[in-house]
């Protein structure tokens, strides 16, 4: 199998911290990977790293085949990345920064506008707005067109949805999906909801990658059986999370999501009728201990953020 961007035992340290901590990973041809983590877990220095803006203290990378110290002037030219802040230049208008885009890689939005056409569809009614006036989500789909202005084998989408509204949102991961027959995407977000739509994800916080994989296997080896608790106020959560019994206790919008203690699934397995009713008595005792009259609970399946939360235990 083919992989476009590799990463050995990258580290990287701004000052005296660590920022990113022997990271090692490789990205397949034509599949969407995901970089997901909260705000300052490292996914802005990563990019700049495979994107030849910043150089790693130690360990290797290579994007496309090419190392990214050596040949850097080769990955600038096969790369499209879009920063964080988007980087349009917002005094001048749509069609201007994509004209800007396009000189600087020495091609035209003529030569590689079947690339862009499905995306730059929305934006021409505006092409003579300055950019500055668009909202987010054209914005967003402006800064995606720039990045893909020079047809790249690999593209880097550092946040792309961050501050852009629901629909944007899904709109632009459904435009991904399109994209990824032609080119290798690398995307971070911190939202992770978005994680199941990549093929694969790695998970990764204060600089280290805490899990690897797709984001089925990574929800099915959840290691505990999971449930939602309703019906609880949210003022209760310092309360159940000291309830024997409860291994951790979550706040997910209106509800709790609880791993009691003892509750592997190793020994669900071996042990169901033990491990089962250590279940039964920690969830009495939080019936015993509150007095919700709504409240209900159900056994179900982890997501990502479940994940995320536990590798962080
Ligand atoms: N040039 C720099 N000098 C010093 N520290 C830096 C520099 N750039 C980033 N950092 C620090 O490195 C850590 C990781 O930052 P990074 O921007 O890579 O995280 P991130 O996951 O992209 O989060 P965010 O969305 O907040 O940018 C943070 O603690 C940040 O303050």
């Amino acid at each position: 199998m083919k992989h476009v961007v590799i990463a050995k035992n990258l580290t990287k340290n701004f000052e005296r911290k660590k920022v990113l901590d022997n990271i090692n990973l490789s990205v397949r041809e034509n599949e969407i990977f995901g970089i997901i983590g909260p705000d300052g877990a490292g996914k802005s220095t990563l990019f700049r790293i495979f994107t030849t803006l910043l150089l790693g203290d130690s360990g290797e990378c290579e994007v496309a085949g090419y190392n990214v110290v050596q040949d850097f002037a080769k990955i600038r030219e096969i790369v499209g990345y879009m920063p964080g802040n988007f980087s349009l230049y917002m005094d001048l208008s749509v069609e201007e920064n994509l004209q800007f885009f396009a000189s600087i890689f020495n091609t035209s939005i003529e030569e590689n506008y079947d690339l862009i056409k499905q995306i730059y569809r929305a934006l021409e009614p505006f092409k003579n707005r300055k950019a500055g006036a668009l909202s987010g989500g054209m914005k967003q789909k402006l800064a995606l067109c720039c990045a893909l202005i020079h047809k790249p084998k690999v593209l880097f989408l550092d946040e792309p949805t961050t501050g852009v509204d629901a629909v944007s949102r899904m709109e632009f991961w459904e435009i991904l999906g399109e994209l990824k027959s032609q080119m290798s995407v690398i995307v971070s977000t911190p939202y992770m909801d978005e994680a199941s739509l990549c093929d694969r994800v790695a998970l990764i916080f204060d600089g280290r990658i805490l899990s690897l994989d797709t984001p089925k296997n990574l929800c099915e080896s959840f290691p505990h059986t999971l449930y939602e608790f309703r019906g609880i106020p949210a003022s209760a959560l310092d309360s159940l999370r000291e309830l024997a019994g409860v291994h951790s206790c979550f706040l997910f919008g209106n509800c709790y999501h609880i791993v009691f203690k003892n509750l592997r699934q190793s020994q669900k397995h071996n042990d169901t009728n033990i491990a089962e009713n250590i279940t039964q008595d920690s969830i009495k005792n939080i019936l015993e201990n509150f007095d919700f009259p709504n409240m209900s609970y159900k056994e179900i399946g982890a997501s990502i953020e479940d994940c995320f939360m536990e590798f962080l235990q």
